[in-house]
């Protein structure tokens, strides 16, 4: 392995073109080596915007970047639709991975790349789960399972959006969106969640028309707890994100306040971040230096593929339960040896 990690970055969009100042410029011991999008302009902008020409290549082949010389290690940071492609091509040239969420949107795509890596005999992919690295989750995670406040039972959650992309979806509302809440529930509990209802109030007037906006998704866990989602990807307002965990001796909550709170003329007032790109900042950070230091040593030790597919698996049933209004077990392939517990 070279002196700085050589990292192909798959998708120069919004996220991608942020993963490539981070990992040329904030962390530490990687470089970014190549580059692909099928929008060579958008790669060329990105790459341009840290004064890499000469030194990135660019390419509008996924292959090629992953052929480039210099490459070590992928990010991929293009669309879910692309991301089984991208990692089945990384996994046959045994390079490691880190993969944004959703691993997969589809849960028979994802289950393709948790047996193409369990064939490979080790772990070669980390899902992009943030939430894992932001301080404020770490907490709740460790008050959880230091016991203090007993056996958890309930976790109220907030996720709300400024606004969506044009492409968002109703489906995409769960399966992108509420992807983030289904695995820090199963981080942060040790559970699988084997329920999900989705609730549908009237959708706001702020949403584009169609768009199912906010919904209500209710998950039960393998162990008896019960996860409520408030999603809201049109509420105009601000990113907000929130966790509330009850629990038989105590409550904790986080992800009340993120900026300066500012005095002035009588008043307070209080900056609300706009994106997740502020709210998660220190979050997308530690979780990207903490890739680059454990592929320097040949190790995955951030979420995988197994919580990648689980995630797949919870979403595609509240997908159906939003559609249906009916309450829809979650359907999950045996978890193979190569994955330990959540
Ligand atoms: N962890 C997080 O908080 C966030 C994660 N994401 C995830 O990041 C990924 C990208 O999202 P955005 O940057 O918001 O999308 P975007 O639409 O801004 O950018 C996607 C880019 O990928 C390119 N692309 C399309 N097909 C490709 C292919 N086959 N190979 C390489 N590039 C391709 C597009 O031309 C575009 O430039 C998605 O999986 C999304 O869910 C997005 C926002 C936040
Ligand atoms: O992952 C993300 C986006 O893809 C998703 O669309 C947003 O709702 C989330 O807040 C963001 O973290």
């Amino acid at each position: 392995m070279s002196e700085l990690l050589g990292v192909a970055v798959l998708g120069a969009g919004h996220m991608g073109a942020d993963h490539i100042r981070r990992v040329d410029q904030v962390v530490s011991g990687a470089r970014v080596a190549a580059v692909a999008d099928p929008d060579a302009e958008r790669a060329k902008e990105a790459v341009g915007g840290i004064g890499g020409t000469g030194r990135i290549t660019v390419h509008t082949d996924v292959e090629a970047a992953l052929d480039a010389p210099g490459v070590e290690a992928v990010l991929i940071a293009s669309p879910g639709e692309a991301h089984e492609e991208a990692l089945l091509a990384a996994f046959a040239r045994g390079l490691p991975v880190l993969c944004e969420k959703p691993m997969v949107p589809d849960s028979a795509g994802a289950l393709r790349v948790v047996e193409a890596e369990a064939r490979l005999g080790r772990r070669l992919a980390q899902i992009g789960f943030m939430r894992r690295y932001d301080a404020e989750y770490r907490q709740l995670k460790s008050l959880l399972d230091g016991g203090r406040l007993g056996r958890p039972l309930m976790l109220h959650c907030v996720h709300r959006n400024v606004s969506s992309p044009r492409h968002f979806s109703s489906a995409m509302l769960i399966n992108s969106s509420v992807s983030h809440e289904i695995d820090a529930a199963r981080w942060l509990l040790g559970q699988e969640l084997s329920a999900v209802t989705v609730l549908r109030p009237r959708p706001s007037a702020g949403a584009p028309e169609g768009l199912l906006d906010p919904q209500l998704v209710l998950f039960e866990t393998e162990g008896g707890a019960v996860v409520d989602v408030e999603v809201f990807v049109n509420c105009g307002f601000g990113y907000e994100v929130r966790c509330e965990a009850v629990c038989e001796a105590g409550s904790a909550r986080i992800g009340a306040a993120h900026t300066m709170v500012v005095t002035a003329a009588g008043g307070a007032r209080e900056e609300v971040p706009q994106d997740y790109l502020v709210r998660f900042a220190d979050a997308y950070d530690r979780e990207v230096q903490s890739w680059v230091d454990a592929t320097r040593r040949g190790l995955v030790t951030g979420p995988g593929t197994w919580d990648g597919y689980a995630a797949a698996a919870v979403a595609e049933a509240g997908v159906r339960a939003l559609g249906t209004g009916v309450r829809t077990p979650v359907d999950m392939a045996p978890r193979p040896p190569l994955h330990d517990r959540a």
